[in-house]
């Protein structure tokens, strides 16, 4: 759907010049939510701008369902805009328009009739969760209501690619997920294809399928969210995932641990994504004869399922301990590891 290659954008300051777009190239699926991450000065901001030439390249191109955006003159920018909208961090609405009016302005320079205009409007604050604050301006909507309008300006002319420039940043945590299930509801609904600014891996983790770290201008790694998780290489990466599943010091706990519950085996459980495993302690606990004890674990969820660690002592008779392990080694996708066998 969207093909990016050697994208480049250079800023020159009377002291420097700036790679904030180095080189880059991504390519991005249909129905993707693809996220972009990063920290500050890493050039999202730039890179996303530069998809429909908010900024423009300094070399590479951009082609977006065909059409190539780099080569397009103005006249057919401003069309080829019309397929890829777009949701900021300060929401952007105009504050002197109703909800109504905000929604309809992209359809108005489109030269849509108004009694379509109209039933768009209407269709889209429903999509949303708006409906009956048609009539409020923007200083009396909350952040979220106010991200709502910018969404539904967005999707006024059914783009086939929305583009969310730090959307949620400016939001709290409650309102942050309301409205990630609302992108999450769109890109299921329309087929939308997504992508997503954020310099916050939980954003991520919760709604993305694919995510590309930057670094200095550059994608520095980039994969399935679910494989990133797993296996970060990258130290930027690294810190990211430690956003969400903290810090990594799970070696000296584990002495610890082992050295405070002498009975059974100690095993860590690995869950890396299938939904299906996370009624497994139960399961064990019902068809083998054994007692199982949860020492120390973070389980998070991603797109594809339950990802995290999980510590459990297992206590019962060595043969059947066994037969629970071999169990989930070979019959589940949970990856087992024995820390301590029965003594
Ligand atoms: N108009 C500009 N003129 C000069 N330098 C710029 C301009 N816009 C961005 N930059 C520089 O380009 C680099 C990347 O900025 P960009 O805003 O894209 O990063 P970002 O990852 O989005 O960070 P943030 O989340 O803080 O906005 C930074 O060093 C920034 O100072």
């Amino acid at each position: 759907m969207i093909s990016i290659e050697g994208l480049r954008k250079q800023f020159v300051t009377k002291k420097s010049t700036i790679h904030a777009v180095d080189d880059l190239s991504l390519s991005i699926k249909e129905g993707e939510i693809f996220g972009v991450i990063g920290y500050s000065g890493a050039g999202k901001s730039t890179f996303v701008r530069l998809l429909n030439r908010l900024e423009e390249p300094s070399g590479g191109r951009v082609v977006i369902d065909q059409q190539e955006i780099t080569a397009l003159s103005t006249k057919k920018l401003r069309l080829a805009r019309q397929e890829i909208g777009m949701i900021f961090q300060h929401f952007n609405l105009l504050w002197s328009r109703t909800v109504r009016d905000n929604i309809a302005f992209p359809l108005e320079i489109a030269g849509v009739p108004k009694r379509e205009r109209d039933e768009r409007v209407t269709e889209l604050v429903g999509l949303v969760g708006l409906s009956g604050r048609e009539d409020a301006y923007p200083s009396q909507l909350s952040g979220g209501q106010k991200q709502r309008v910018g969404i539904a300006r967005a999707l006024a002319n059914n783009p086939k690619v929305l583009l969310c420039d730090e959307a949620t940043s400016a939001l709290d945590p409650d309102t942050t997920n309301s409205i990630l299930d609302l992108l999450v509801d769109i890109n299921q609904k329309l087929g939308l294809t997504i992508i997503l600014i954020t310099h916050e891996m939980h954003v991520i983790r919760k709604i993305c399928n694919q995510v590309a770290v930057m670094e200095e201008g550059k994608v520095v790694e980039q994969g399935d969210v679910l494989d990133i998780f797993l296996r970060p290489k990258q130290q930027v990466t690294k810190k990211f995932v430690e956003q969400v599943m903290g810090t990594n010091d799970e070696n000296e706990n584990v002495n610890q641990l082992i050295e405070s519950y002498d009975q059974g085996k100690i095993v860590r459980l690995h869950f890396i994504g299938e939904t299906t495993n996370q009624a497994l302690i139960s399961y064990l606990a019902k068809h083998y004869k054994l007692d199982i004890n949860i020492l120390q674990g973070k389980i998070t969820q991603t797109q594809r399922g339950a990802y995290g660690t999980l510590f459990v002592q297992l206590i019962g008779e060595r043969e059947e301990l066994d037969r629970a392990v071999h169990f989930v080694k070979e019959d589940t996708s949970v990856e087992v590891e024995v820390l301590r066998d029965v003594n």
